[in-house]
């Protein structure tokens, strides 16, 4: 479990970010983390990695507690995504990229060798290690990140946005990626504005309003309530929206909504 305690935080005096904030996060699930623009998302995905520091209230990883702790020591736990690639790829090749974390936290040749190998495998990378990182479509610079991250071998992934900019296809490979590592046991704290997304891979949501944890839950009883949805500043993800206007069950992804909808006809027939 990822817990912070009674966290307070502003960047400045007189303009706190989060006031006295209580949440549990399951770091086996895929947790979104919701809410307006500005309210703080990034700011909280920055307090976990060791970035900014609470002024009030910890921070604690099972029973360590990390918000007194350097990021290189929560980097050995937890790896974080940024928005945007560009800002995360230095190295001359893919490889040298994926190496820089394990080389900064102390791994072992063998070790290093063998998280970056698996790394870039996992992230379909491993044919492109002698690639110039600069030259990779955003696609795969955005899986880029994710390897250096994974080479880490941390218990916890963080991203950011991870989809902004992408198209269709590199969209879909990414949300398979995140599947296949939450299945094999990696925890994911994903930030994001896309319901649709939220709502067919979060097992659950954090919502952040009016420096509180307004929400937190499944996405199914979320949007169940459009009225605090939309109080919340969030939208209906396009399979909730149809559900409702069809009258049927509740559906979070294209395939519930298949399901529901034929099973309906059926029914009718
Ligand atoms: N380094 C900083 N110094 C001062 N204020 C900041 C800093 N970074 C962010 N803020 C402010 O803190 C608030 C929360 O910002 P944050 O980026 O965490 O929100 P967000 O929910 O991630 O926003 P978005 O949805 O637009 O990405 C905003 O009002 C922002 O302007």
């Amino acid at each position: 479990m990822l817990k912070l305690e009674n966290v307070s935080f502003a960047y400045a005096i007189n303009n706190k970010i989060f006031d006295d904030i209580n949440i549990e996060i399951d770091t086996q699930e895929i947790v979104a983390i919701a809410g307006r623009n500005g309210t703080g998302k990034t700011t909280l995905t920055r307090l976990i990695m060791g970035l900014l520091h609470p002024q009030a209230g910890r921070i604690k990883l099972d029973e360590m507690v990390i918000s007194d702790k350097p990021p290189y020591i929560i980097a050995k736990n937890i790896g974080y995504v940024f928005q945007n690639p560009d800002h995360q790829l230095f190295a001359s090749t893919v490889y040298e990229e994926a190496a820089y974390a394990p080389k900064q936290l102390g791994m072992t040749e063998e070790e290093r060798d063998k998280y970056v190998k698996q790394a870039l495998i996992n992230t379909g990378l491993w044919d492109k290690k002698d690639f110039m990182p600069q030259t990779l479509s955003l696609g795969d610079k955005q899986r880029l990140s994710i390897a250096s991250a994974l080479a880490a071998n941390p218990r916890i992934l963080i991203l950011d946005e991870p989809t902004s900019g992408q198209d269709c296809r590199e969209r879909t490979v990414l949300l398979r990626l995140m599947r296949k590592l939450n299945n094999n046991g990696l925890g994911i704290i994903l930030v994001t504005h896309d319901m649709d997304i939220l709502a067919e891979h979060a097992h659950k949501v954090v919502v952040i309003a009016d420096k509180q944890i307004a929400y937190a839950g499944t996405p199914r009883e979320l949007f169940s309530d459009e009225k605090k949805t939309i109080e919340l500043g969030l939208e209906l993800p396009e399979t909730v929206r149809i559900s409702k206007e069809m009258e049927i069950e509740l559906s979070l992804t294209p395939q519930e909504l298949y399901e529901k909808i034929t099973a309906g006809r059926k029914k009718n027939a």
